[in-house]
């Protein structure tokens, strides 16, 4: 256990008021003004506001909670513990693995830490091309300035560790633009370890940051709740029943909570907040609710270097180039913005390619690894059209996102472009992360081999840690699910507020977009709620 000091512990003995649905053993009905579902970017930020504004605001989260002393550096305890279905989550085929956040500050808590305001021209095609004229860059502006002083986001002062110096001396060596990449740290001990919780309570979190200041402004937690549905009086939401969880933090425990509010804010993030609509049974006229759910679907390239890269160390993410991110504006293709991901063993070993002797051997060489990985900007093309929640026979989520043309021939792109990248800054062979791939020698042997490999679902590995959409922002009812504030079409008393608010991709790692849209939703819900 960490003998640095945990806010938790002295939030908690100063009476915060934070329950866990394990340990309830009767139903129990509340009422309060504002339910916020979920407790990650969105609902952490919802929280805060509507605390601080002086609402009577509960927050119920499926996760445990789980702070920095509880935080090891341990990849097999942090993601049982800390990802939704163990980091394990896929699309229905199987063919993309989804990396979210399952705890109390939700995909906050395992984050990696980068933050880029929403692309100047992503909001100007939410403008042409969904009607959404309110969103301009100078109308969001504040939010974003509001976001970034609240969670200290600045730029990243220290030399980047060897992961990302090699994107940098690519990028530098090719004539490719590149830059540092801002970051929500506050005394960052540059450990390496942001994806299995911050040890050091530095990386600002919704665990560290709004959801204590929200707790210490009157608010009440209730971590290991699952919400299942929506209470509803004809088009009216009146509140949500929640289930307790078991100990395990995965089965339901037979105890429910139900509670009763003046506003109901969904935040259980994109695949979460569609499925408890679609759980609710909620009126979706024109069958848009859980569609158009985005990825940013993530190619991966290898890179064996003479010299030792020790991925696992350092700021994960600090230089990112978006050299290839606006393609679409030329040609219509996808683009895609390229950085590198923290390399640790468990996660590795499940990403990389082969089996057996072969793997075994790859796994040796991961000290002299590096990994540069590509952002797909999927949502801007006709035919990119992401992916559609749905439920199983259980009432959980899946994501059905099928891979088609558009997304294949972009992927061999960035396959190509990420192994120039590490030829030019030094590797002595690259290993695209495919099924068929093998380890090319020279820029010559890979793009020859690139040209040759089958673009197909569970051949070229793609993963994600980015889920957008699915309960889409919209300027007319028939075309998304909730306004430009969040709020829903057709149900009263009911805002969304988290990642699925998107109607395409962001086009950059998201967390700040849903930090800055969060607080203007969330403001206008207090003017309301406040205006009576
Ligand atoms: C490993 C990883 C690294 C990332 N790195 C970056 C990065 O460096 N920069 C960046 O910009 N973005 C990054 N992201 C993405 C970013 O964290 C998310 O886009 C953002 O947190 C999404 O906010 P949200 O509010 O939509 O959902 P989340 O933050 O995921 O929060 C949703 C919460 O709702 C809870 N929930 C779901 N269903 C229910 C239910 N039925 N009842 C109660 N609670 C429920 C979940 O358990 C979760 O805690 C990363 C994500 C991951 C997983």
């Amino acid at each position: 256990m960490s003998r640095l000091p945990d806010p938790w512990q002295t939030g908690l003995a100063a009476g915060w008021q934070a329950h866990d649905g394990a340990s309830l053993r009767q139903h129990r009905t509340v009422e309060c003004d504002v339910v916020i579902v979920g407790s990650g970017a969105g609902g952490g930020m919802a929280a805060e506001l509507l605390a601080q504004a002086g609402l009577k605001v509960l927050l119920l989260e499926e996760g445990a909670r789980h702070s920095s002393q509880d935080f090891r550096l341990n990849e097999a305890e942090a993601y049982p513990q800390l990802y939704q279905e163990c980091a394990n989550r896929q699309t229905a085929d199987k063919a993309i693995t989804i990396l979210q956040g399952r705890s109390v500050g939700g995909s906050t808590t395992v984050n990696w830490a980068s933050c880029f305001r929403t692309p100047a021209d992503t909001l100007a095609w939410w403008q042409q091309r969904h009607g959404l004229q309110a969103l301009g860059e100078a109308a969001l502006a504040p939010w974003f300035q509001r976001a970034e002083q609240r969670l200290h986001i600045a730029p990243w002062p220290v030399e980047p560790n060897a992961n990302n110096a090699v994107l940098a001396r690519g990028c530098a060596a090719l004539g490719w633009r590149h830059a540092p990449i801002p970051r929500n740290v506050h005394g960052c001990w540059s450990l390496g370890y942001c994806g299995t919780g911050c040890a050091t309570n530095a990386k600002q979190s919704m665990l560290v940051t709004t959801i204590p200041a929200a707790l210490a402004a009157g608010a009440e937690l209730y971590s290991r709740m699952r919400v299942r549905r929506l209470l509803l009086e004809g088009e009216q939401v009146v509140g949500v029943q929640a289930d307790a969880l078991q100990a395990d933090g995965v089965r339901a425990s037979g105890v429910t909570l139900t509670v009763r509010a003046r506003q109901v804010v969904l935040s259980a993030g994109a695949i979460g907040t569609p499925a408890i609509l679609l759980r609710s049974h909620a009126s979706d006229p024109y069958r848009q609710l859980g569609q158009r759910t985005f990825l940013h679907p993530v190619l991966l390239s290898g890179g064996i270097f003479a010299e030792r890269i020790e991925g696992y160390y350092g700021a994960p993410q600090s230089v990112y180039s978006d050299h290839f991110l606006h393609t679409g504006a030329i040609d219509g293709s996808l683009g895609y913005k390229l950085e590198v991901p923290p390399i640790h063993p468990l996660i590795m070993a499940a990403t990389l390619p082969g089996n057996g002797g072969e793997h075994q051997r790859l796994m040796q060489r991961m000290p002299h690894m590096n990994v540069v990985l590509a952002l797909l900007r999927d949502g801007f093309h006709p035919r990119s059209q992401g992916g559609r929640v749905r439920l199983r026979s259980d009432g959980s989520p899946q994501l059905d996102y099928p891979l088609g043309e558009v997304e294949w021939e972009a992927a061999r792109r960035a396959l190509l472009s990420m192994a120039e990248l590490q030829f030019a800054a030094g590797a002595r062979a690259v290993l695209p992360v495919h099924e068929d791939a093998g380890l090319a020698r020279s820029w010559r042997q890979a793009r020859q081999m690139i040209a040759n490999l089958p673009m197909q679902a569970l051949r070229t590995r793609v993963v994600s840690a980015h889920v957008m959409g699915g309960a889409a922002m919209s300027a007319e009812a028939r075309s998304g699910v909730v306004d430009h504030l969040g709020r829903h079409w057709q149900l009263d008393n009911l805002t969304v507020i988290d990642g699925s608010l998107f109607p395409t991709s962001v086009g950059a790692n998201p967390q700040l977009s849903v930090y800055a849209f969060a607080l203007r939703a969330a403001d206008a819900l207090r003017q309301r709620m406040q205006a009576g």
